[in-house]
């Protein structure tokens, strides 16, 4: 989304409820709690796994509030990032950070407890930004914060995103969660107090810093506020296009990267489809529609247009689906990522708007139906691609990608993201569909990422 759009975004009533999640959210699953555990505790047992850690929480040096917030989360262990980033963070005096860890292995925690730590309760004035790319991640972290912060004694928190309900209403908050354009413009209208800010955050740090609008706008943000701030990004991906910006805009950063190779999560099973032509691709989505309903999936399409044209014929074939893209407004936005999130909307068209950040955990299936590629249509984009199948796969869990190619072009796109990766895409036999359907349901019905699956991944490979 552009800056300008997210400017342009009108209302939201209670953004604090949304992302929260039930008290236990951290493994909030429909499996039985032990069987949960043993598998996770395994995941984080492994050095390898982007998930372990070697320490618990109780030794990071937190309060007993905030252990208390975690516990109700259901955050049984630290994950890497989490173990890595937080006593640097926390060090005396503030230190910038730029941290890089794959998607879904909880950044929002660490960055979020960070803020929570460095609260100064006794002060009612924003101490903490931090800033997203959307109002859906914008929401979605405030309810992390404000879940977790949840016994920490006067807590006050708002999101800054667009709501006219608020109209010349001055944000008294210690933490606030907005997107650049409205952050913008409340600072110069005054109604944000700056200058006790000494925490900035930038989640989805590339995205943000990489927009022409938004990237400007962050930089405004910045020379409005102390100019010794803690200034903290956040990504799963830093292309090196955006690595000096990064440098400059958190100088005398602790960095903490990882290589290209390092970034595709285990339990994500990355699948392709061969599609004759572009006229047979909804003929292909539409034999998908009963495995895409078995939990939650996300169809990503490049264009507004494409969104809303898929909905419209999905509908006539008789399939329920939601839509959300920058076309909507804000409150019909929210109507749409929240009814999705509850489980009363299954299968979600979308925009690269929900490329980033979003964290629905029963969402098991993602596809691409338009191949992530540049502004100019033809580059394949191997960063969006990653951020858009990280919306399976969260915490250890399992999920499946599924990306159409249906011509030269297309294909040689998502060749060029493997590379990138260094990663393998399994192709799907459709002679076989029954094998196919199968292959698919086991990976969607075992929730966790542990040997099991990689096994499915051979399965599926040799079945094609
Ligand atoms: N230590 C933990 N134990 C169990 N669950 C956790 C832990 N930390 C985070 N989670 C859960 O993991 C999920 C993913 O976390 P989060 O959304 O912060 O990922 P992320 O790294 O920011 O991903 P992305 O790159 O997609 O933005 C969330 O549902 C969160 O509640």
């Amino acid at each position: 989304m552009s800056s300008t759009e997210a400017a342009e975004e009108s209302t939201v009533a209670q953004a604090q409820v949304d992302g929260s999640g039930p008290p236990g959210n951290g493994s909030a699953l429909q499996e039985p709690e032990f069987s949960v555990e043993v598998k996770l505790a395994d995941l984080q047992a492994d050095p390898n796994n982007p998930l372990f850690s070697a320490k618990s929480f109780e030794e990071l040096n937190l309060s007993e509030e905030l252990l208390k917030g975690i516990r109700q989360m259901n955050f049984r262990k630290p994950s890497k990032i989490q173990e890595k980033a937080l006593p640097l963070l926390l060090l005396n005096p503030p230190t910038n950070m730029i941290a890089q860890s794959q998607s879904g292995t909880g950044k929002t925690a660490a960055f979020s407890l960070n803020i929570l730590s460095r609260i100064n309760l006794g002060l009612v004035a924003p101490q903490a930004l931090v800033l997203a790319p959307s109002r859906e991640l914008a929401r979605q972290i405030l309810g992390v914060i404000t879940h977790m912060g949840q016994f920490i004694d006067g807590l006050k928190t708002l999101a800054a995103i667009p709501d006219p309900t608020r109209r010349g209403q001055k944000y008294e908050a210690h933490v606030l969660v907005g997107t650049p354009g409205t952050v913008t413009d409340m600072i110069r209208r005054r109604l944000i107090d700056s200058r006790n800010m000494k925490i900035l955050v930038l989640d989805e740090a590339d995205n943000m810093l990489d927009q022409q609008g938004m990237g400007e706008q962050c930089t405004r943000v910045k020379g409005m506020l102390p100019k010794d701030i803690q200034t903290v990004l956040f990504s799963a991906t830093f292309p090196p296009h955006v690595i000096n910006y990064a440098n400059r805009f958190a100088p005398n950063a602790n960095v903490l990267t990882l290589a290209h190779e390092e970034l595709t999560i285990e339990g994500i099973k990355q699948l392709y489809i061969d599609i004759d032509k572009d006229s047979d691709k909804f003929a292909t989505l539409l034999k998908f529609y009963g495995l895409m309903t078995q939990a939650s999936s996300i169809i990503f399409v490049r264009t507004r247009k494409t969104a809303e044209e898929l909905e419209t014929r999905m509908v006539a074939e008789g399939h329920k689906v939601a839509q959300l893209s920058g076309a909507l407004e804000g409150p019909e936005r929210d109507r749409i990522i929240d009814q999705f999130r509850t489980g009363e909307a299954k299968v979600l068209i979308t925009t690269n708007v929900l490329a980033r950040g979003i964290d629905v955990q029963s969402v098991t299936m993602v596809i691409n139906y338009d191949v992530p590629t540049m502004a100019d249509g033809r580059t394949a984009d191997p960063e969006t691609y990653l951020h858009r199948i990280g919306r399976t796969g969260r915490f250890g869990r399992v999920g499946v990608a599924l990306t159409f190619v249906h011509n030269k072009a297309s294909w040689q796109q998502l060749h060029d993201i493997a590379n990138y990766f260094k990663t393998d895409l399994h192709p799907i036999d459709t002679s076989d569909w029954d094998t196919v359907e199968e292959m698919i349901q086991k990976i969607i019905k075992s929730s966790r990422a542990g040997k099991s699956t990689k096994e499915m991944t051979s399965e599926i490979t040799a079945g094609s």
